[in-house]
């Protein structure tokens, strides 16, 4: 029988394979989460997100040191808050002094070529574990505004790189842009959390930093009001043109491997670098599997990350940022 195209012809050997190679996942296109807490030389894993740990400030710094090393040169920053530090408007997430400002310092100080994304929301400073401020029971998108507008400033000015709201507020792009060209920050990028739906993969992250909403009768039980509903697809898209025309530099579309066929439109539709988060959830299901010696760990993290690059991403930010780079670099 003649066969006049045979796709199997390029697929003979790994040397012909990696010719035709469309997709290459490399340490540049990675950023690691990071966990920090108050204290000095500890660690704490996070029984949900095994290799993961929230670390003190000095222990965080080396570890930055050692992630540049090797080719990680990016870190999103989440703190966890000391509840006596919690309150309804988030006052501390502006503290020129607090946990945050104190971290992003330290790290550009250390390592002065890393780029440090610190996360902006309300959440970890929130007595009720939402991203924005309660007012009559519910979430009050513009006093959150002014609030995300302080703690971006408080940001820029201990030295942050670019800025990562992941509230989900309307409009907040706007605000956060306007408040950093008047504030004199206009190299400061905006990395904004477009279209950011209301997960259950997020699960582990939340323990993490114990930042999950509070049990109260009296505020939203779950965060639906501002996330996206995950039945939707060109709200997506909505969403995203407006962070564009509102002055972001970078566009996130979170979770990840769940919601590839929105970050394959939405790479159809624009032409800024998009992020992509492979979030805590997708970690915790990966490495579980591993555990129990039901996936091959190494080949499913270089996999899902190839295939979250394939599908548009730019950029990825994950837990395994490190794990990947050791197998990279191999
Ligand atoms: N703004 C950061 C997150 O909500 C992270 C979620 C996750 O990794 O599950
Ligand atoms: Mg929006």
């Amino acid at each position: 029988m003649i066969i006049y195209s045979r796709n199997r012809r390029l697929r003979t050997n790994a040397t012909i394979r990696s010719l035709v190679q469309e997709t290459v996942l490399t340490t540049n296109d990675l950023v690691m989460p990071i966990f920090v807490m108050e204290g000095s030389n500890t660690q704490e894993p996070i029984p949900s997100m095994p290799g993961i740990y929230r670390r003190t400030l000095d222990l965080t710094v080396k570890e930055c040191q050692e992630l540049y090393r090797m080719g990680v040169k990016a870190v999103n920053l989440y703190m966890k808050v000391s509840e006596n530090l919690k309150d309804n408007k988030g006052t501390e997430s502006w503290n020129n002094n607090g946990l945050m400002q104190t971290t992003i310092k330290a790290i550009k100080d250390a390592v002065p070529g890393m780029i440090v994304i610190p996360d902006v929301a309300l959440d970890p400073y929130s007595i009720y574990g939402h991203d924005g401020i309660i007012t009559n029971g519910k979430v009050d998108n513009d006093a959150t505004n002014d609030a995300l507008v302080k703690m971006s400033l408080s940001h820029a000015e201990a030295g942050a790189d670019i800025l990562a709201p992941s509230d989900m507020m309307d409009g907040r792009v706007a605000a956060i842009r306007t408040g950093l060209e008047e504030g004199g920050f206009t190299d400061v990028g905006i990395l904004s959390y477009a279209a950011k739906y209301a997960s259950s993969f997020y699960g582990p992250f939340r323990s993490a930093l114990d930042s999950a909403p509070k049990e109260n009768a009296d505020i939203p039980k779950d965060k639906k009001t501002y996330q996206m509903d995950f039945h939707n697809s060109r709200e997506a898209m909505d969403e995203v043109l407006k962070d564009v025309a509102e002055g972001a530099d970078i566009i996130m579309i979170k979770p990840g491997m769940p919601y590839l066929d929105i970050v394959a439109k939405v790479r159809e539709a624009i032409d800024l670098p998009i992020a992509v988060y492979n979030v805590s959830g997708e970690y915790a299901m990966l490495k579980a599997a591993a555990q129990n010696g039901w996936l091959d760990n190494d080949k499913a993290i270089i996999e899902s990350l190839t295939c979250i690059k394939r599908a548009g991403a730019d950029m990825i930010f994950t837990y395994a940022a490190k794990e990947a780079a050791i197998l990279l670099n191999q």
